[in-house]
């Protein structure tokens, strides 16, 4: 027994020991971290240039959080987890603001929000909840006298700010007076001053022409255009402001924050009408998640929702800590932006040619998958972007939008950085690439033999947006490719068995889902097919158009640019391309194997009505003087005819050239399928199949 006490006691005495250590290992961690977070705030607050994404600062914050919860004498009240995060510079002149402003708490899930309400209602019982979205600019506090405004002021650390006044006078949004009869003596308005999501893009490019950083993202350039010494280049900047908050007052009476956004908007202030005053938490959270799906249709950057309670006595009893009210919460949207390294600029050459340069990044994880590749569009979107290869860039990823680089973080560089050159031939085929006059794109003109189109063209022939060919995926297309069993998307539904001989890879299950694939491509809709063969700028839209209007593939083809042009989603650029592109005769080539391998190239009811041949099923043996295989199926197709490779009971017609194949002749003769040669092949296309049925029957007895 007394063994076993000593044993437990140094155990005890072991972990105690333990602790000491880890809580050393942590003082040292929890001091690093707020130095970072210090030196991350004044990057962001005071110079505008960030160097980490707001979730690493956040991640960064909640480490932090995370080690003072589990030792409690770290929590200083100097520690960033405890004040509103924030600084002034020396460039404006300080001003105390009449009352705090503060930051806000966050949640991330459902199950926080509830923490959160549930903490809140216990102290005070809360009557209804107003919803409104975070706007992600700066904070920015204004003051009116007597219905003047006489200062506007950055938040800085929450107790003083900046004096901006000149620079928020510019914004067209703000009143310099209020408007109305009884306007108040005294009122204290918080907002926020955003950048327009859709100018960015523009202001950046245009700063990167200058020579100068571009902003990181719109909250950046909203934050960096307003705290300027000069304040006409904030006049040239298109910001704007929503108010969203009350400070201090004088003659301003109302009851909640919903009846104070009523009478700001009646005093000429800009308030959104998106907020709602709602009843339950369900509710609330459902408004969280109908913004969270509209979050990019809104014309500033949301990264959240706040929620606040609406009345305000409510708000006074719940009151506040030093760094964010009790009563309010910001119930944060997942981050969509990250930092990570820009290793490469590659190119990649696509179905039409078009080279595309693509970024090689560092992989990273956003927005719930793992990016290791962004396209970088065009030459001119490097140079709009101003990235260098080895740049730290900022990367962003919103919803089901493909990966994109926003901007490179300039004040990460090290000198090693280097500018992306264009090659001047084709990776592929070495090519020497081509930029037609007056066009963004650079393309490698070989699009007979550059294997690069040749796999991407297959490839997207075969996908979901196009004919859809079940088991012909990548991979397969640039074996096939690769191995001569085609040469382009011609020959797809010319594979047969034999195609796949000495294959490595191609088990005989494989194989029979390929075939049963391209069985079934062949009966889709004439759109499908149009997308499939790769036409510059005909992509569903269009396609679709030319469908319904035109019917056939015979019909688009031949029919005049100014016809093309009228169709519905075409126009003169998409009509000029399909011109272009039937007038080669590589194309047509192309076209005519499509049509010979069963392809219809036809939507039902195409021309006036049923075609002359509309429901006759045709199956050609044998070699006709007149015709080769591709365009005897054309005439078929076009006519509403089809034409199988195989004779069953479903075949009207067997069309029997010279050396017809025995299998196929014996199998007409025993179901009894009317044989045509090449005269009753005429007669069937000029007169129809009544007429050829009566020279079948007799060449039948004859025979
Ligand atoms: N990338 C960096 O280096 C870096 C550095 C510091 C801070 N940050 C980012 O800044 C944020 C933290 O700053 P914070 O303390 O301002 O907190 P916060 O932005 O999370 O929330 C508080 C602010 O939200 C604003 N807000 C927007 N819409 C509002 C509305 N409808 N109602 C009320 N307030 C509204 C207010 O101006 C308020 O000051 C984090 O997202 C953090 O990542 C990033
Ligand atoms: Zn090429």
């Amino acid at each position: 027994m007394s063994v076993d006490e000593r044993g437990l006691a140094a155990d005890e005495r072991g972990l105690a020991a333990d602790e000491v250590g880890l809580a050393a290992d942590e003082r040292g961690r929890a001091a690093e971290l707020a130095r970072e977070l210090e030196e991350h705030a004044y990057r962001y607050y005071v110079l505008d240039k960030p160097t980490v994404a707001d979730a690493e600062y956040d991640a960064l914050m909640r480490e932090l959080e995370a080690i003072e919860e589990r030792h409690p004498e770290l929590r200083t009240p100097d520690s960033p987890t405890q004040k509103v995060a924030g600084s002034y510079s020396t460039l404006f002149t300080p001003v105390e603001h009449l009352e705090r402003l503060l930051s806000l708490d966050n949640v991330f899930t459902d199950e926080e929000f509830h923490a959160w309400a549930a903490r809140a209602a216990r102290e005070q019982p809360v009557t209804a909840w107003l919803c409104e979205l975070k706007i992600d600019g700066l904070a920015v506090d204004l003051v009116y006298e007597g219905g003047r405004l006489v200062r506007a002021a950055t938040r800085g650390d929450g107790r003083t700010g900046e004096d901006i006044t000149p620079n928020v006078r510019t914004l067209a949004s703000v009143p310099s007076r209020l408007r109305g009869p009884a306007v108040p003596e005294l009122l204290e308005v918080r907002g926020e001053v955003f950048f327009p999501t859709e100018r960015f893009t523009e202001l950046n490019a245009a700063l990167v022409e200058a020579g100068k950083a571009p902003f990181a993202n719109p909250r950046n350039a909203a934050a960096g255009s307003l705290r300027q010494k000069d304040p006409r280049v904030t006049a040239s900047r298109p910001l704007d402001m929503i108010v969203h908050g009350l400070g201090a007052h004088q003659g301003f009476d109302v009851a909640s924050q919903s009846g104070a956004y009523a009478r700001l908007a009646e005093l000429g202030l800009p308030v959104s009408a998106r907020h709602e005053v709602l009843a339950s938490v369900e509710d609330v959270l459902a408004f969280v998640r109908r913004w969270g799906e509209h979050r990019h249709d809104v014309e500033h950057e949301i990264d959240g929702v706040v929620v606040k309670v609406d009345d305000f006595g409510q708000q006074r009893r719940l009151g506040a800590t030093s760094k964010a009210p009790r009563w309010a919460v910001a119930f944060k949207y997942p981050p969509e932006e990250v930092t990570t390294r820009l290793r490469d600029i590659q190119v990649n050459v696509g179905r039409t040619g078009r080279v595309t340069p693509f970024g090689v990044l560092e992989p990273v994880k956003v927005a719930g998958s793992t990016v290791a590749m962004a396209t970088l569009h065009n030459i001119d979107e490097v140079g709009r972007k101003g990235v260098l290869i080895g740049d730290t860039v900022v990367l962003r990823k919103a919803g089901d939008v493909i990966p994109e680089i926003v901007s490179p973080v300039v004040d990460l560089r090290d000198g090693s950085e280097r500018a992306f050159v264009m090659p001047t031939h084709c990776p592929e085929c070495g090519t020497e690439l081509v930029r037609p006059e007056g066009e963004v794109d650079i393309r490698c003109p070989n699009t007979v033999s550059c294997p690069a189109q040749l796999r991407e063209s297959v490839f997207h022939l075969a996908s979901r947006g196009a004919l859809d060919i079940d088991g012909l995926g990548y991979e397969t297309a640039t074996v096939l490719l690769a191995e001569g069993r085609i040469h382009d998307i011609g020959d797809v539904f010319h594979l047969a068995p034999e195609s796949f001989e000495g294959l490595r890879g191609f088990a005989d299950k494989k194989i029979e889902q390929i075939l049963r694939g391209l069985e079934a491509a062949r009966d889709r809709p004439l759109w499908r097919l149009l997308v499939g063969l790769s036409i510059r700028h005909v992509g569903p839209t269009a396609a679709r158009g030319l469908a319904r209007e035109l019917r056939s593939l015979d019909a688009i083809a031949t029919a005049p640019a100014e016809r093309l042009a009228a169709v519905d989603g075409v126009g003169p650029k998409i009509a000029d391309a399909v011109v272009d592109w039937f007038a080669d005769p590589r194309h047509r080539d192309i076209v005519a194997r499509i049509a010979s391998g069963g392809v219809r190239l036809a939507d039902e009811g195409a021309g006036e009505g049923p075609g002359p041949l509309d429901g006759v099923v045709v199956v050609i043996t044998g070699t006709l003087d007149g015709w080769s295989r591709d365009t005897a199926t054309e005439a078929v197709q076009s006519r509403g005819g089809k034409v199988t490779g195989s004779v069953s009971k479903k075949t009207t017609f067997v069309v029997a050239g010279a050396d017809p194949g025995a299998s196929k002749y014996d199998k007409a003769r025993t179901l009894k399928i009317p044989l045509l040669d090449e005269a009753g092949f005429a007669v069937l296309l000029r007169d129809g199949a009544d007429a050829a049925r009566a020279l079948a029957v007799l060449e039948e007895v004859d025979g």
